[in-house]
């Protein structure tokens, strides 16, 4: 059964190039091209081996991790690697490991809030791993609300120093990734006093160990705060607690770029918004939304490849059976995933551009669009994990009792992923930031001031507040403008109403806390709205190759009407629809699955994922599933005898009991 192509039929129905969505899928032929070298680099390389990851202990396992890591810098320089490249390897590499908190948010937090003259000191001995350093922000008792941080950072003139100091227990520096067990440094956020008054949050350089023999330093207490949800998974990981006993720094590791405080002790306030130190929280937002359609794919990659393997029921005299890809309810839950991923690969691509426009911006002292990317970041951060963790665990589903199998990759992928939903910002607590941004573009309309950007349409608010869908058979539900409208609308009137609510209590804040769970609706219907808007304004670009924009323009309005069908509560009790219509959108949903059906495995292909990346028994790319179960059931360890260890003390003692019993 070697070399045979078991899904060969499959991808010999597919009706466009897979080869040309590749590249659309990568965003460029440039990125697809290091992507795909990259990828086959590491799959080829033994050191990456990962496919006995959930059979380590923590110890094997944290050790195993050290090791690729040391191996791909080993490899960078070797190979000479540049930045997009070196990313591409981690990324391959597929281990979580302190060097994603080093790049992905030590690095980043001292190019935004660094001075020069600190970018050039330490950024010269990060970039080449002479330190190695994380972001230790969250504390045992405080994480969602920064500016309930304790830890202190207290300027003493006699010797400009500051003294760093937890207070509390609950001030414990809790949860940064990289600290437990590897940092030397770590950017730390702590509430700057200074001549006896709390200036609040602040980010400061403080080292943590020895660059000799790795030791903590003196009055630094550090270490792992324990395993976490799966086997391997995140466990790779060394998220750490952190406490300080008087620790002193020099003055200058202050990151002084937006605020500072002089050899004198006087607190010179920053001339730029002050929340520019939540910077770095918005860059990785914008990673974290981009890297949601890699886990999304993936898990997707595997439930579709096994649908199509995969057959129950249906044979009549003797004949094969039906692939459960094939059953409606099974394409029903699927491929409103596999339009997801889609979906969020290029709002992931439209916020890293928006990312982009905002810094650019700031540089030139326009802070007008920083609300906005901060909502956008957010509310996307938080729409696209919640649906990525939530897709995984359905794609374990789809794959029935393989699925939880560690060997089908998903089990794995699941735990790693799922606390997206929760660092970097607590979902909720994002999506109520987003609905404060919406609350106050609501109250300005009627001001003069228009909306722009993704709140745009509410300057049309004369017009959506009182249309009515034109939709008349089920065809219309693929006019953008016919979608975009209904969204439009539901966004609208869902905000209009939180504002209309509010407006009834004396007291704003009070009235926000009562009608929390309505806000966080209403903030994910604008935040559904971007993503259905960014797919239909990624249509319209030029995007060549046999039968790609055909197969896109499916996925686009299998992802909104997918929506539609979801939340159709909202969209009815707001009379953006008629229940007509939404039946009617129910019935070009299932014409939208039976056009995709024939390209759901070319679909996943184009995903690139080499069975290395995928590490899913059940996702191989040659669909020969049932032969590579057996071989990896004989690899598990309870199998190395055919008699368990503890037969003779536990379980013979037991069966002679019984058969003594019996025999009674
Ligand atoms: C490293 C990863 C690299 C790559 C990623 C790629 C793939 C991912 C794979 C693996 C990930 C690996 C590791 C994961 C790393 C996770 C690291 C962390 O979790 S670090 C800790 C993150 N912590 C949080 O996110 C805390 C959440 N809380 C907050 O952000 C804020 O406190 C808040 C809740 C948003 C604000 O609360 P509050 O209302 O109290 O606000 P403030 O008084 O502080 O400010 C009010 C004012 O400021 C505006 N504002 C708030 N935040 C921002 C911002 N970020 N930017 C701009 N403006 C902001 C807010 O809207 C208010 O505005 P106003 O109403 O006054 O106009
Ligand atoms: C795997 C992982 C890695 C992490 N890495 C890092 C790191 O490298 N560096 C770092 O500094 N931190 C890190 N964190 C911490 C992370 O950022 C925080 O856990 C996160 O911000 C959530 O904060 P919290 O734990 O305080 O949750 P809490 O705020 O305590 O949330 C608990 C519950 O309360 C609800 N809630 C809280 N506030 C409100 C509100 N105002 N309104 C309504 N509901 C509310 C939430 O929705 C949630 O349901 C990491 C966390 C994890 C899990």
């Amino acid at each position: 059964m070697e070399g045979i192509d078991h899904l060969a039929d499959e991808r010999n129905k597919a009706e466009f190039d897979v080869e040309d969505m590749k590249i659309v899928w990568a965003g460029s032929r440039h990125a697809f091209e290091v992507s795909d070298r990259i990828a086959r680099l590491v799959a080829s390389d033994p050191v990456f081996e990962k496919s006995n990851r959930a059979r380590l202990s923590r110890k094997e396992l944290f050790k195993s991790t050290l090791r690729k890591c040391a191996h791909a810098f080993k490899r960078i320089i070797e190979l000479r690697l540049n930045e997009e490249e070196a990313g591409r390897l981690r990324h391959f590499i597929d281990q979580p490991a302190y060097v994603d908190l080093h790049w992905g948010m030590f690095v980043p937090a001292i190019k935004g809030q660094g001075t020069e003259e600190q970018q050039k000191k330490w950024l010269s001995l990060a970039n080449k791993m002479q330190i190695i350093g994380c972001y230790a922000q969250t504390e045992l008792g405080h994480g969602s609300n920064v500016q309930g941080l304790e830890t202190t950072a207290t300027f003493d003139p006699k010797t400009d120093e500051f003294v760093i100091h937890t207070p509390t227990q609950t001030a414990s520096k809790w949860w940064p990734g990289g600290l437990g067990k590897v940092s030397t440094h770590a950017v730390v956020y702590a509430r700057l006093i200074t001549n006896g008054k709390d200036y609040g949050i602040h980010g400061f350089i403080v080292q943590l160990r020895s660059l000799e023999d790795h030791s903590p330093l003196p009055n630094i207490t550090v270490g792992d705060i324990g395993t976490k949800m799966g086997n391997g998974a995140y466990n790779s990981m060394d998220n750490g607690f952190l406490m300080f006993d008087h620790v002193r720094i020099p003055r200058d590791q202050m990151l002084m770029r937006l605020s500072k405080v002089t050899r004198e002790g006087e607190y010179v306030p920053s001339d730029v918004p002050k929340q520019l130190v939540y910077g770095t929280m918005v860059y990785v937002r914008q990673t974290i939304v981009a890297d949601a359609s890699n886990a999304l794919s993936r898990a997707v990659c595997i439930a579709t490849r096994y649908s199509a393997v995969r057959r129950q029921f249906g044979a009549h005299n003797g004949g094969i059976e039906t692939q459960v890809i094939d059953y409606k309810t099974q394409q029903n839950r699927l491929f409103p995933l596999l339009a997801s991923a889609y979906a969020f690969r290029f709002v992931g691509e439209w916020l890293k551009w928006l990312y982009t426009d905002v810094t650019e911006r700031l540089a030139a002292s326009d802070f007008a669009t920083l609300p906005e990317a901060h909502a956008c970041t957010a509310g996307l951060k938080s729409l696209t994990t919640t649906a990525t963790a939530d897709g995984i665990e359905e794609c374990r589903k789809l794959c029935g009792g393989h699925g939880y199998l560690w060997c089908s990759g998903l089990p794995e992928l699941f735990a790693v992923y799922v606390p997206a939903c929760t660092y970097e910002g607590d979902n909720v607590v994002l999506q109520l930031q987003v609905a404060r941004f919406l609350m106050k573009t609501v109250a300005q309309l009627g001001s003069g001031k228009v909306p722009v950007g993704t709140t745009a349409y509410m300057g049309r608010a004369a017009h959506l507040l009182q249309c009515r869908s034109g939709v008349q058979k089920a065809e219309d539900w693929l006019n953008p403008d016919a979608v975009l409208e209904a969204f439009e609308a539901r966004a609208l009137r869902m905000a209009v109403t939180c504002a209309k609510n509010l407006s009834k209590f004396e007291n704003q804040e009070q009235g926000f806390q009562e009608l929390l769970a309505d806000l966080v609706e209403a903030a994910i219907a604008h935040c559904q709205l971007i993503v259905v808007s960014k797919f239909i304004a990624k249509l319209e670009q030029d995007i060549g190759g046999k039968g790609v924009k055909k197969q896109l323009n499916n996925l686009c309005y299998i992802y909104a009407l997918y929506l539609l069908h979801k939340h159709l509560g909202d969209f009815l009790s707001t009379n953006c629809i008629t229940p007509k219509q939404a039946s009617l959108a129910n019935d070009q949903l299932r014409s939208l699955y039976t056009q995709v059906r024939p390209n759901a495995v070319a679909l996943v292909d184009a995903f690139n994922y080499t069975d290395h990346y995928l590490n899913s028994v059940l996702g191989r790319y040659d669909g020969n599933v049932y032969p590579k179960l057996f071989e990896e059931a004989w690899k598990d360890p309870l199998n190395d005898s055919v008699v368990p260890d503890g037969y003779h003390e536990y379980l013979r003692p037991v069966l002679k009991q019984q058969l003594r019993t019996a025999r009674l």
